[in-house]
């Protein structure tokens, strides 16, 4: 008789009961140690792709008054605002939107703050960069990173800041830095990107030291051949930082721009990267008339070398400090030339000129960079005030003559005029 095969040995209630556990124990374990678990969209993601709760929440930012990350103050990590949204303010917010995202030691999250307009469908420009994470007035078709969180209150956007970045048309600088006053916190640090100076009773005044003053912070700056619809398409260019004392906060600075198609490099002289950046843009205007006059390549060279040099005197004249060094760096003789080969104070110069100064800068600026801002003509107009109240007119017939031919005082081919001449001072540096 064959032996009966054995039953399989039955299992306790008790058992069983503590099977179920253990296996329950094992799926909770798997899903909190899943990491779409820590995004919250797990479950979401088991639901079908048609379902309206699948959103994805990566590809449209939703403006808040509160940070994207939930961390609380005192801050580990260091939370940077950009206060501006032009074309370049928008490059810089993707520049440094793309690097906070890897460093560890940046909050992933940038604020920008945007001078609010209406556009004319109607809508806000902050609502729509925050929909489409795209400056569709400023810098169309570019998208700005998703971490870049668009804020039209000044004092929300700087209040949890501990770096700030200046980029807005140095007019607007001085209403911006009067709402920021004790707005800010203790412990921040600024940087400009402002290309431009305010002249006051006592003088001239560069934006950053406006800054610092106002708002009794440390400001570095940051100048250079810098294009911004060329860094925007991340083609290859170089920028300098300019700092006064403290080196490990340049560096900062340097590891929050620098990218491989943007090279930064640091020099301890503050006032000689900002002015070369702020004296390029009159040096522009005259290239641009040149160029309007179709007077040649021969003649631009010209014009951008004995621009260069009364650059290099103006600024040793205001600050003895000021090394040589500085006009061989990117905020020196690189952004001249990019300035008045490819720049809007180029441009609009080159139509001023074409249209014998009969239609004025304020109007072509309008009607050609359509809300962008030029910086040549009012940065002419405020470098002739300083130049005439310290009786430096004749030393400096480049930039004298910019201002005069910008007010219609004097035509446009007069930009070449004064050099046939022999000059009757020379340059003392
Ligand atoms: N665009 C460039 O290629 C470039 C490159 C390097 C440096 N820069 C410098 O950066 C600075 C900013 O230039 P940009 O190109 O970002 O600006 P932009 O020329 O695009 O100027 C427009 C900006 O000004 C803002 N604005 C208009 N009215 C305002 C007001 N009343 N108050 C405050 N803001 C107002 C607009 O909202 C917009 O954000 C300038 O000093 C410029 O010289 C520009
Ligand atoms: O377009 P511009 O003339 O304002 O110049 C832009 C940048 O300053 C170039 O570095």
């Amino acid at each position: 008789m064959p032996s009966p095969s054995p039953s399989p040995p039955s299992l306790s209630p008790l058992t069983l009961t503590a099977y179920i556990y253990i296996l329950l124990l094992y799926i909770y374990i798997y899903i909190y140690s899943t990491p779409p678990f820590y995004s919250g969209y797990f479950f979401l993601s088991l639901l079908p792709s048609s379902s309206s709760f699948m959103a994805p929440p990566a590809q449209e930012v939703q403006p808040s008054s509160t940070p994207i990350n939930d961390e609380q103050p005192p801050f580990s990590k260091s939370r940077v605002t950009v206060i501006g949204s032009g074309n370049w303010g928008s490059v810089a917010s993707k520049l440094i939107a793309s690097n906070t995202l890897t460093l560890p030691s940046f909050h992933d999250e940038v604020r920008m703050w945007v001078f609010e307009e209406t556009l004319p469908s109607g809508e806000k420009l902050t609502e729509v960069i925050n929909r489409t994470n795209e400056n569709v007035k400023y810098l169309p078709g570019i998208k700005l990173g998703r971490n870049v969180v668009a804020d039209p209150d000044l004092e929300n956007a700087v209040k949890d800041a501990n770096m700030l970045v200046f980029v807005t048309p140095h007019q607007f600088m001085e209403g911006i830095c009067r709402s920021l006053v004790g707005k800010v916190r203790e412990d921040v640090e600024a940087i400009s990107l402002i290309k431009g100076m305010e002249v006051k009773m006592e003088g001239p005044c560069m934006i950053s030291t406006l800054i610092s003053q106002q708002l009794g912070l440390n400001c570095c700056v940051l100048m250079g051949a810098n294009i911004a619809n060329e860094i925007a398409v991340e083609k290859f260019s170089e920028a300098t930082v300019g700092y006064k004392g403290n080196r490990e906060i340049a560096e900062k600075w340097v590891q929050l721009f620098n990218t491989p198609y943007f090279m930064v490099t640091a020099v301890q002289d503050v006032e000689g990267v900002e002015l070369c950046g702020t004296l390029k843009n009159v040096v522009a205007i005259a290239a641009g008339f040149v160029d309007g006059l179709e007077m040649g390549n021969n003649t631009k060279a010209a014009i951008m070398r004995i621009g260069l040099r009364e650059m290099k005197a103006f600024s040793k004249l205001l600050f003895s400090s000021v090394k040589d060094s500085t006009f061989f760096e990117s905020c020196g003789v690189a952004d001249l030339i990019t300035t008045c080969l490819g720049g809007r104070n180029r441009k609009v110069a080159e139509a001023f000129a074409k249209n014998g100064g009969k239609r004025s800068f304020d109007e072509l600026e309008a009607e050609m960079l359509r809300g962008q801002k030029l910086q040549g003509v009012s940065t002419a107009k405020e470098l002739y005030e300083v130049l005439s109240h310290r009786g430096w007119l004749e030393l400096f017939p480049l930039f004298a003559t910019v201002h005069e031919i910008c007010i219609g005082r004097l035509p446009p081919s007069a930009i070449v005029e004064h050099f046939g001449r022999k000059p009757k001072f020379t340059l003392p540096i």
